[in-house]
């Protein structure tokens, strides 16, 4: 009781400070009440998935860390997601791989259909969470050999294709069952560890498969699809075929999404300062929120100066309704529940400091030329009393304040991790 009457009063507090820099905070609340954030299933199983095979991950991923009591089947990771969705503010989406489909027995990944996400379907709806969908093409005998779509072989790129072609079915049969679009992110691993003789073939054979697979046109309020680049992986140090030029102009010519993964460019460079240009000729953006250290290590997300610029940009350019977020980390090394509410909570946290902006009032000074009043306000803006509007959110949703949660993600551990 006390604990909410402190909440209480330090967040009349806020609001009066920010109400005096022309911030109305409860406004930003009800337009951050309307965000989601895409939760990836893999950070739960560490990217293995249900096929029932040796579960090995390949395709220049890695996941480092033997933290007990990862996901072994679809029950235990809802269950955790469950956990996991009680202890983030906001309501979100989930993030599904076609590796995490539920399968009887062998289903080859051309095989795939939307029967075997039947339950992925109807949990969504039994928990109010939206599904979005990517097809899986690494982890798989058939991209062994580092190449899939963009393979010399035309056998196993029409496997992938297919493969392809039925991702694109399932992701629109889960946007017509919640009545919203399924985002469907297409990554493929192709790429070669040393220097190519051509880099054009294996981009020519890039373009011509994604143009067969996506043939057919989607009902855009049911599915929307996107592409990742990616600027290296293990085993792909020399050259990936679907690099940003490639997909970057592919979007473009054929008004795909785009997919900005934080880690998939140089270890100094960041996507912030991509969204707007990006944005000038593709309609719409999917992000990958994650956290490199010195490579693509996907590490749980803080609260970095990147992961507020990100947030920034998507305020500042009036962006919300055309980018899609997602998180893409896989840590083994500490609580995989713990690890999906640290990195939601740390975007939406900082979601919620870029509508606390004052937009305007910034903008305008830049309009003016006031370059010294812009950076004066831009500086005292980072000491307003955020956290305790933060608190009132976790709060006003159900959720604990500050470090509750951990206590939480502890017992469950106890209770249920550790028995795995
Ligand atoms: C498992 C995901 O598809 C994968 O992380 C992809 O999005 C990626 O970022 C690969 O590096
Ligand atoms: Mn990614």
């Amino acid at each position: 009781m006390a604990h909410s009457m402190n909440v209480q009063s330090s967040y009349q507090l806020a609001r009066e400070r920010y109400a005096a820099v022309g911030v109305d905070v409860d406004h930003a609340i009800e337009r951050l009440k309307k965000i989601a954030i895409s939760l990836h299933c893999w950070q739960g199983d560490d990217v293995g998935g249900f096929e029932g095979g040796d579960g090995e991950l390949g395709s220049g991923l890695a996941v480092t860390g033997n933290y007990p009591g990862r996901a072994r089947s679809p029950e235990e990771l809802r269950s955790d997601l469950e956990m996991a969705y009680s202890l983030i503010p906001g309501d979100h989406r989930l993030n599904l791989h076609a590796c995490y489909g539920e399968f009887d027995g062998p289903v080859d990944r051309n095989e795939i259909g939307v029967e075997h996400f039947q339950g992925w379907i109807d949990w969504g709806k039994s928990q109010a969470v939206s599904l979005d969908f990517n097809p899986t093409f690494f982890s798989h005998p058939k991209a062994d050999d580092g190449f899939t779509l963009s393979a010399a072989d035309a056998g196993i790129r029409q496997f992938w294709i297919e493969h392809g072609i039925a991702s694109r079915k399932i992701a629109a049969a889960m946007g017509k069952a919640q009545g919203n679009a399924c985002v469907n992110n297409f990554w493929i691993p192709d790429g070669f560890k040393d220097t190519p003789a051509s880099r054009k073939n294996p981009r020519t054979r890039l373009a011509d498969s994604l143009d067969k697979i996506f043939s057919d046109s989607m009902n855009p309020a049911e599915t929307l699809e996107s592409v990742e680049c990616k600027l290296f992986g293990i085993g792909s140090e020399s050259y990936v075929v679907g690099s940003h030029e490639f997909y970057m102009g592919y979007a473009i010519s054929r008004q795909k999404l785009l997919c900005l993964d934080a880690g998939h460019f140089h270890p100094t460079e960041g996507i912030a300062d991509k969204i707007s240009s990006v944005l000038m000729y593709v309609p719409e953006l999917l992000l990958h929120v994650s956290r490199g250290v010195r490579w693509d290590s996907d590490h749980v997300v803080t609260y970095s100066d990147e992961l507020q610029a990100i947030m920034q940009e998507i305020v500042r350019g009036d962006f919300l309704g055309r980018v899609h977020i997602g998180l893409d980390f896989f840590d083994a090394s500490i609580n995989r529940v713990a690890a999906w509410v640290i990195g939601t909570r740390n975007a939406v946290k900082a979601m919620l400091a870029a509508l606390l902006e004052p937009t305007e009032r910034l903008q305008q000074f830049e309009l003016e030329g006031n370059y010294t009043a812009r950076l004066a306000m831009m500086e005292e803006l980072k000491s307003m009393p955020f956290g305790a509007v933060w608190d009132q959110y976790c709060e006003m949703t159900d959720t604990p304040v500050g470090m509750d949660w951990l206590a939480k993600v502890e017992q469950y551990e106890l209770d249920v991790l550790s028995k795995r």
